[in-house]
Protein backbone atom coordinates (compact mmCIF):
# COMPACT_ATOMS: atom_id res chain seq x y z
CA UNK A 1 0.00 0.00 0.00
CA UNK A 2 1.35 3.63 -0.69
CA UNK A 3 4.14 2.88 -1.98
CA UNK A 4 5.97 5.74 -3.25
CA UNK A 5 4.25 8.24 -0.95
CA UNK A 6 5.87 10.71 0.93
CA UNK A 7 5.64 9.76 5.04
CA UNK A 8 4.41 12.79 6.61
CA UNK A 9 4.43 11.05 10.14
CA UNK A 10 6.40 8.65 11.67
CA UNK A 11 6.50 7.67 14.94
CA UNK A 12 9.11 4.84 16.28
CA UNK A 13 8.73 3.14 19.83
CA UNK A 14 6.48 5.89 21.22
CA UNK A 15 6.36 5.21 25.15
CA UNK A 16 4.30 8.11 27.55
CA UNK A 17 3.89 7.59 31.11
CA UNK A 18 2.35 10.13 33.45
CA UNK A 19 3.97 9.43 37.15
CA UNK A 20 4.03 5.84 37.55
CA UNK A 21 1.52 4.95 34.62
CA UNK A 22 1.97 3.62 31.80
CA UNK A 23 -0.66 5.05 28.81
CA UNK A 24 1.60 4.28 25.41
CA UNK A 25 3.30 1.52 25.04
CA UNK A 26 5.84 0.94 21.90
CA UNK A 27 4.06 3.03 19.14
CA UNK A 28 4.90 2.51 15.65
CA UNK A 29 3.16 4.16 12.87
CA UNK A 30 3.93 5.28 9.49
CA UNK A 31 1.13 8.06 7.99
CA UNK A 32 1.63 9.37 4.37
CA UNK A 33 0.61 12.36 2.89
CA UNK A 34 -2.87 12.43 2.36
CA UNK A 35 -4.28 9.53 4.11
CA UNK A 36 -7.18 9.96 6.68
CA UNK A 37 -6.33 8.03 9.50
CA UNK A 38 -8.56 7.03 12.09
CA UNK A 39 -7.70 6.10 16.28
CA UNK A 40 -10.73 4.37 17.79
CA UNK A 41 -10.57 2.53 21.11
CA UNK A 42 -11.97 2.22 24.44
CA UNK A 43 -12.28 5.19 26.70
CA UNK A 44 -8.78 6.05 28.69
CA UNK A 45 -6.58 3.61 26.34
CA UNK A 46 -4.72 6.31 25.24
CA UNK A 47 -6.02 7.64 21.97
CA UNK A 48 -6.04 11.86 23.12
CA UNK A 49 -2.48 11.42 24.44
CA UNK A 50 -1.21 10.29 21.26
CA UNK A 51 -2.97 13.07 19.59
CA UNK A 52 -1.28 15.51 22.04
CA UNK A 53 2.04 14.00 20.92
CA UNK A 54 1.81 13.96 17.41
CA UNK A 55 0.12 17.70 17.81
CA UNK A 56 3.63 18.37 20.12
CA UNK A 57 1.23 19.36 22.35
CA UNK A 58 2.91 16.34 25.15
CA UNK A 59 6.62 14.89 24.91
CA UNK A 60 7.35 11.44 24.95
CA UNK A 61 8.76 9.60 27.73
CA UNK A 62 10.60 7.86 24.95
CA UNK A 63 11.07 7.15 21.25
CA UNK A 64 10.99 9.48 18.43
CA UNK A 65 8.55 11.17 16.85
CA UNK A 66 9.12 12.87 12.77
CA UNK A 67 7.25 15.03 11.01
CA UNK A 68 8.51 15.24 7.05
CA UNK A 69 11.79 14.03 8.96
CA UNK A 70 11.72 16.16 11.31
CA UNK A 71 11.57 15.83 15.50
CA UNK A 72 7.94 17.13 16.23
CA UNK A 73 9.77 19.67 18.66
CA UNK A 74 11.18 21.32 16.35
CA UNK A 75 7.93 22.39 14.40
CA UNK A 76 5.14 20.90 13.79
CA UNK A 77 3.22 21.07 10.52
CA UNK A 78 -0.09 20.01 12.62
CA UNK A 79 -3.03 22.11 13.56
CA UNK A 80 -5.49 20.61 15.76
CA UNK A 81 -9.02 20.65 16.59
CA UNK A 82 -11.00 19.87 19.58
CA UNK A 83 -13.93 18.51 20.47
CA UNK A 84 -15.18 21.66 22.10
CA UNK A 85 -14.11 24.18 19.11
CA UNK A 86 -12.44 26.27 21.56
CA UNK A 87 -13.35 29.53 20.20
CA UNK A 88 -13.14 32.75 21.71
CA UNK A 89 -16.83 34.04 23.04
CA UNK A 90 -15.61 37.20 22.98
CA UNK A 91 -14.95 37.43 19.25
CA UNK A 92 -16.98 37.12 16.45
CA UNK A 93 -16.84 34.11 13.55
CA UNK A 94 -14.48 36.02 11.42
CA UNK A 95 -12.34 37.08 13.93
CA UNK A 96 -11.95 33.57 15.38
CA UNK A 97 -10.86 32.72 12.57
CA UNK A 98 -8.78 35.51 11.47
CA UNK A 99 -6.81 34.42 14.99
CA UNK A 100 -2.83 34.61 14.40
CA UNK A 101 -3.09 36.65 10.71
CA UNK A 102 -2.23 39.33 9.55
CA UNK A 103 -4.08 42.24 8.60
CA UNK A 104 -6.01 42.07 5.39
CA UNK A 105 -6.70 38.55 5.29
CA UNK A 106 -10.50 39.24 5.21
CA UNK A 107 -10.46 37.44 1.56
CA UNK A 108 -8.57 34.47 2.97
CA UNK A 109 -11.23 34.13 5.64
CA UNK A 110 -14.11 35.20 3.91
CA UNK A 111 -13.28 32.11 1.19
CA UNK A 112 -12.90 29.53 4.32
CA UNK A 113 -16.08 31.00 6.11
CA UNK A 114 -17.89 30.46 2.56
CA UNK A 115 -16.35 26.54 2.26
CA UNK A 116 -17.60 25.59 5.57
CA UNK A 117 -21.36 27.37 4.77
CA UNK A 118 -21.18 30.12 7.43
CA UNK A 119 -20.39 33.20 5.27
CA UNK A 120 -23.20 34.38 6.56
CA UNK A 121 -22.62 34.69 9.86
CA UNK A 122 -19.10 36.05 10.09
CA UNK A 123 -20.18 38.98 12.01
CA UNK A 124 -22.27 36.69 14.45
CA UNK A 125 -20.73 35.81 18.31
CA UNK A 126 -20.07 32.45 18.36
CA UNK A 127 -22.18 32.14 21.58
CA UNK A 128 -25.36 32.99 18.92
CA UNK A 129 -24.27 29.39 17.00
CA UNK A 130 -25.34 25.66 16.81
CA UNK A 131 -23.22 23.44 18.03
CA UNK A 132 -22.64 21.96 14.60
CA UNK A 133 -22.08 25.69 13.50
CA UNK A 134 -19.37 26.14 15.89
CA UNK A 135 -17.17 23.18 14.97
CA UNK A 136 -17.64 24.49 11.34
CA UNK A 137 -15.70 27.74 12.99
CA UNK A 138 -13.47 25.97 14.37
CA UNK A 139 -12.86 23.84 11.14
CA UNK A 140 -12.25 27.08 9.29
CA UNK A 141 -9.93 28.15 11.72
CA UNK A 142 -7.90 25.31 11.84
CA UNK A 143 -7.69 25.14 7.20
CA UNK A 144 -7.07 28.82 6.80
CA UNK A 145 -3.60 27.83 8.01
CA UNK A 146 -3.43 25.11 5.36
CA UNK A 147 -1.62 22.65 7.56
CA UNK A 148 -0.31 19.51 5.87
CA UNK A 149 -1.82 17.72 9.16
CA UNK A 150 -5.15 18.07 10.69
CA UNK A 151 -5.65 16.66 13.63
CA UNK A 152 -9.02 16.03 15.27
CA UNK A 153 -9.53 15.17 18.60
CA UNK A 154 -13.43 13.87 18.57
CA UNK A 155 -14.42 16.85 17.06
CA UNK A 156 -17.80 16.12 16.55
CA UNK A 157 -18.09 14.14 19.80
CA UNK A 158 -21.06 16.72 20.85
CA UNK A 159 -23.01 16.64 18.02
CA UNK A 160 -26.55 15.10 17.22
CA UNK A 161 -26.21 12.16 14.74
CA UNK A 162 -27.40 14.17 11.65
CA UNK A 163 -25.10 16.84 11.94
CA UNK A 164 -22.75 14.78 12.47
CA UNK A 165 -23.62 13.04 9.31
CA UNK A 166 -22.97 16.44 7.68
CA UNK A 167 -19.75 17.24 9.16
CA UNK A 168 -18.65 13.67 8.00
CA UNK A 169 -19.24 15.35 4.22
CA UNK A 170 -18.01 18.30 4.86
CA UNK A 171 -14.60 17.10 6.25
CA UNK A 172 -14.27 14.90 3.43
CA UNK A 173 -15.14 17.65 0.75
CA UNK A 174 -12.61 19.59 2.12
CA UNK A 175 -10.11 16.84 2.62
CA UNK A 176 -10.22 16.07 -1.02
CA UNK A 177 -10.33 19.25 -2.03
CA UNK A 178 -7.22 20.60 0.09
CA UNK A 179 -4.97 17.58 0.04
CA UNK A 180 -3.98 17.47 3.80
CA UNK A 181 -3.56 14.28 6.07
CA UNK A 182 -6.00 14.20 8.36
CA UNK A 183 -5.92 12.23 11.94
CA UNK A 184 -8.77 11.52 13.46
CA UNK A 185 -9.74 10.27 17.57
CA UNK A 186 -13.08 9.19 17.23
CA UNK A 187 -15.38 6.73 19.92
CA UNK A 188 -17.50 6.60 16.81
CA UNK A 189 -16.30 3.18 14.47
CA UNK A 190 -19.18 4.65 12.05
CA UNK A 191 -17.50 7.42 11.74
CA UNK A 192 -14.03 6.33 11.42
CA UNK A 193 -15.64 3.39 8.90
CA UNK A 194 -17.33 6.82 7.02
CA UNK A 195 -13.84 8.97 7.03
CA UNK A 196 -10.98 6.99 6.96
CA UNK A 197 -8.45 5.20 4.82
CA UNK A 198 -7.01 3.05 7.55
CA UNK A 199 -8.42 2.27 10.81
CA UNK A 200 -5.93 1.80 13.93
CA UNK A 201 -7.22 0.49 17.30
CA UNK A 202 -5.31 1.00 20.26
CA UNK A 203 -5.66 -1.11 23.49
CA UNK A 204 -4.15 -0.68 26.72
CA UNK A 205 -1.75 1.76 25.44
CA UNK A 206 -0.49 -0.59 22.23
CA UNK A 207 -1.51 -0.60 18.55
CA UNK A 208 -3.82 -3.93 18.31
CA UNK A 209 -5.26 -3.83 15.47
CA UNK A 210 -4.68 -1.86 12.03
CA UNK A 211 -7.82 -1.61 9.34
CA UNK A 212 -7.33 -0.92 5.99
CA UNK A 213 -10.74 0.06 4.77
CA UNK A 214 -11.36 -0.40 0.81
CA UNK A 215 -14.17 1.22 -0.01
CA UNK A 216 -14.73 4.25 -2.48
CA UNK A 217 -15.65 7.46 -0.93
CA UNK A 218 -18.40 9.09 -0.13
CA UNK A 219 -18.87 6.04 1.90
CA UNK A 220 -22.32 4.41 1.84
CA UNK A 221 -23.49 3.59 4.89
CA UNK A 222 -26.19 1.32 3.78
CA UNK A 223 -23.44 -1.03 1.98
CA UNK A 224 -23.29 -4.35 3.74
CA UNK A 225 -19.39 -3.97 3.32
CA UNK A 226 -19.27 -0.74 5.43
CA UNK A 227 -21.70 -2.17 8.16
CA UNK A 228 -19.10 -5.01 8.01
CA UNK A 229 -16.15 -3.18 8.56
CA UNK A 230 -18.05 -1.40 11.38
CA UNK A 231 -19.16 -4.60 13.15
CA UNK A 232 -15.67 -6.40 12.89
CA UNK A 233 -13.50 -3.28 14.41
CA UNK A 234 -16.23 -2.80 16.84
CA UNK A 235 -15.90 -6.86 17.81
CA UNK A 236 -12.26 -6.08 17.75
CA UNK A 237 -12.43 -3.79 20.60
CA UNK A 238 -15.27 -5.79 22.48
CA UNK A 239 -12.84 -8.74 22.20
CA UNK A 240 -15.27 -10.88 21.05
CA UNK A 241 -12.41 -12.00 18.18
CA UNK A 242 -8.95 -11.85 17.60
CA UNK A 243 -6.98 -10.48 14.39
CA UNK A 244 -6.03 -14.32 13.69
CA UNK A 245 -10.06 -14.65 12.61
CA UNK A 246 -10.11 -11.60 10.66
CA UNK A 247 -10.36 -12.51 7.02
CA UNK A 248 -7.27 -10.82 5.18
CA UNK A 249 -8.84 -10.38 1.93
CA UNK A 250 -11.52 -7.97 2.87
CA UNK A 251 -9.66 -6.86 6.12
CA UNK A 252 -6.09 -6.44 5.09
CA UNK A 253 -3.73 -4.73 7.64
CA UNK A 254 -1.34 -3.25 5.13
CA UNK A 255 0.16 -0.02 6.64
N1 LIG B 1 -1.78 15.19 31.70
C1 LIG B 1 -2.05 14.01 32.25
N2 LIG B 1 -1.62 13.72 33.49
C2 LIG B 1 -1.87 12.51 34.05
N3 LIG B 1 -2.55 11.52 33.44
C3 LIG B 1 -3.01 11.76 32.22
C4 LIG B 1 -2.79 13.01 31.55
N4 LIG B 1 -3.36 12.96 30.31
C5 LIG B 1 -3.91 11.73 30.22
N5 LIG B 1 -3.70 11.01 31.35
C6 LIG B 1 -4.16 9.63 31.61
O1 LIG B 1 -3.81 8.84 30.48
C7 LIG B 1 -4.82 7.87 30.21
C8 LIG B 1 -5.24 7.99 28.76
O2 LIG B 1 -5.91 9.24 28.57
P1 LIG B 1 -6.39 9.73 27.13
O3 LIG B 1 -7.09 11.03 27.33
O4 LIG B 1 -5.26 9.67 26.20
O5 LIG B 1 -7.43 8.57 26.78
P2 LIG B 1 -8.51 8.51 25.63
O6 LIG B 1 -8.38 7.17 25.01
O7 LIG B 1 -8.40 9.70 24.75
O8 LIG B 1 -9.84 8.60 26.51
P3 LIG B 1 -11.29 9.19 26.12
O9 LIG B 1 -11.76 8.39 24.96
O10 LIG B 1 -12.10 8.92 27.36
O11 LIG B 1 -11.12 10.66 25.83
C9 LIG B 1 -5.94 8.12 31.22
O12 LIG B 1 -5.81 7.20 32.28
C10 LIG B 1 -5.67 9.53 31.70
O13 LIG B 1 -6.09 9.71 33.02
Amino acid sequence: MNIGKETILELSGVHKTFGQQQVLNNINLKVNKGDFVAIVGKSGCGKSTLLRLIAGLEQPSSGSLMQKGKPIRDKSVAKIMFQDGRLLPWKTVEQNVGLGLKKGSHNKIHTILDQVGLLDRSKDWPGVLSGGQRQRVALARALIHQPELLLLDEPLGALDALTRIEMHQLIEDLWKEKKFTAILVTHDVEEAVALANRVIVIQNGEISWLQTINLPYPRQRENPLFMKYVSRILNFILEKENNDSMDNQLYSTSM
